[in-house]
């Protein structure tokens, strides 16, 4: 058994949940509520009144966080300390965010000025571009980014350019490449003008296959449209960590945008990496992001444990994973420029948590990371909200929603609010057996069929569910809300005592891919693999079943 379910604080908070009554009794007995478990952070309200708590059960959780030494470990990674122990490494994306009067040290220096001089040459890059003075082969303005990466060289700048849609420039289109099957890059490719395109290739190590793949497929479409090998540095950007590799690779050194080590990839959209955001909402909407962010940061490193926003969702969290048995964990957004929060979300909880052994190498004996998914809001409600409702398995919910639409029209916001609100009602009051009679009252069905239909549509409720408001969604409280989500990845995390920075899963699958196209590629059939994997190259080398 591990220290943490050893405490006396994880075996209270056992007995304790499972003496908690009903959140309808839970609302019945403290008309404050809601005023009592809401927040309010950098443009962000949080009301958490919807969950299986009472003051005792907040209590404990927080002090399970202090016996976690939770304020240190905040501390530790904000300064810079190595807590990435086994790629020995600082986690340092909020230095990205910082001040530029801000002095953050790793590895005996400063790295603020570093970051800073980055910014500048993107400010300088992306005016260029916009303005149209960046010229292609043939003297014509650039009018679309292809942007090649994968993983968090990738979503997060995907991501973010859906949601800030309202906020790009004209004249500029952004596609996104990652998978590495052909018909991406194939069908992105159609219909671009390649004397108009740029492409943006990002990889913080320059060596992920799907990237250098894309990139060669780019660049021969580049040259096959007429275009020669000196044009390559006017059509060509890379941002990466890895400088003398890409200028192997042929970059122009002076179109290469530097990171760093210390940023880890699902943690990369803040530093140049975030280069096709910038380009197509401007220096100044990217820079207003990174200030929501550094919002964030500070109301997460000074604010009281208590009333901190990505604590108390953390915290949240481990309720119901450690003591409630969920598996999973669902982000709904109201808001149609938020749709893809919920990937976004997946890949920075997931590659980040999804752990099985303490930084000091012991197995845990207790749930980590839970699925995260999700998607539109209003969409799932006529699908797999049907679960949430009525299935098995307890499911967690955030639901985030704007209360000013970009798109202001007729009755739809309205529709949409009521939507979002009416199912974490629903959620936690659910609906009892006597209530559905009553519902079925004037039905012409007799007492048995009214039985029966009864006891179809009672919902048990007491499912928790958080409700995240903002003013409107802006560069600004975007920021904020990505930086919440990544520190409460991060305070999860601590409490587990687990290595958030590194993804060791992930790098097996890419050992073992390479691998496998070696054989693919070899002279000769597979034979030194598992049988199953021998024989699926075999088929796959003959190309037809
Ligand atoms: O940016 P790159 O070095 O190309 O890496 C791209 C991605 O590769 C891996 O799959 C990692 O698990 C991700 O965290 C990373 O973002």
């Amino acid at each position: 058994m591990t220290k943490l379910t050893q405490s006396t604080t994880w075996k209270a908070l056992q007995a304790h949940t499972s003496q908690l009554p009903h959140m309808r009794e839970l609302f019945a007995q403290n008309p404050q509520r809601f005023e009592q478990m809401s927040v309010k952070a950098c443009g962000l309200f949080l009301d958490y009144s919807k969950n299986r708590i009472n003051d005792g059960t907040l209590e404990l959780l927080f002090s399970l966080a202090n016996e976690a030494n939770l304020s240190e470990k905040i501390t530790a990674m904000f300064k810079g300390d190595v807590i990435n122990n086994t790629e020995q490494r600082s986690v340092l994306h909020t230095a990205l965010r910082s001040k530029a009067d801000q002095q953050i040290i790793t590895e005996g220096a400063d790295i603020v000025p570093e970051v800073q001089q980055t910014l500048s040459k993107m400010a300088g890059f992306v005016e260029s571009v916009q303005s149209g003075q960046w010229k292609g082969y043939t003297g014509k303005s650039i009018t679309d980014i292809v942007s090649i990466g994968i993983g968090g060289s990738f979503l997060g700048p995907k991501i973010v350019s859906q949601a800030l849609r309202p906020y790009w420039q004209a004249g500029l289109n952004c596609h996104f490449v990652a998978n590495v099957d052909a018909s991406s890059i194939c069908e992105k490719l159609k219909g671009l003008n390649a004397e108009t395109t740029l492409f943006v290739m990002s990889s913080k190590s320059f060596g992920t296959q799907e990237t250098l793949t894309n990139t060669l497929s780019a660049k021969n479409w580049f040259l096959a449209q007429g275009a020669t090998q000196q044009d390559i540095a006017q059509h060509f950007v890379a941002v990466t960590s890895n400088v003398a590799k890409a200028t192997d690779f042929g970059m122009d050194a002076n179109n290469i945008f530097p990171m760093w080590d210390w940023v880890g990839g699902r943690y990369s959209l803040w530093s140049a990496i975030g280069l096709p955001i910038a380009l197509l909402v401007g220096m100044d909407n990217f820079k207003a992001l990174l200030d929501g962010a550094h919002q964030m940061d500070e109301h997460f490193a000074s604010t009281p444990l208590e009333q901190n926003m990505p604590v108390i969702m953390a915290m949240l969290s481990v309720l119901y994973g450690n003591f409630h048995g969920a598996q999973s964990h669902v982000i709904l957004t109201y808001d149609h420029y938020l749709r893809g929060l919920p990937a976004y979300f997946q890949q920075l909880d997931m590659e980040s948590n999804g752990k099985s052994v303490t930084l000091d190498g012991t197995d845990v004996d207790y749930s980590t990371g839970p699925v995260i998914w999700g998607g539109e809001g209003t969409n799932g409600q006529h699908a797999y909200h049907q679960l949430l409702h009525q299935g098995t398995a307890l499911i967690p919910a955030d639901f985030i929603m704007p209360l000013q639409s970009h798109n202001p029209l007729g009755e739809h916001h309205d529709q949409l609010a009521s939507n979002c609100f009416g199912q974490t009602q629903a959620l936690m009051q659910g609906r009892t057996y006597d209530e559905a009679l009553a519902e079925l009252g004037s039905s012409k069905l007799n007492d048995q069929e009214k039985s029966l239909i009864a006891k179809h549509k009672v919902m048990s409720g007491n499912k928790p569910s958080n409700t995240l408001l903002m003013d409107k969604l802006t560069p600004t409280t975007l920021g904020a809300l990505i930086a919440l989500y990544e520190h409460r990845t991060f305070v999860q995390g601590a409490i587990w005592q687990i290595n958030s920075f590194d993804q060791w899963g992930v790098e097996l699958g890419k050992q073992l891919g390479n691998d496998v196209l070696e054989r693919i590629g070899a002279k000769q059939d597979a034979t030194e693999l598992d049988a199953s994997s021998n024989a699926l190259v075999n088929i796959y080398r003959q190309g037809k079943l």
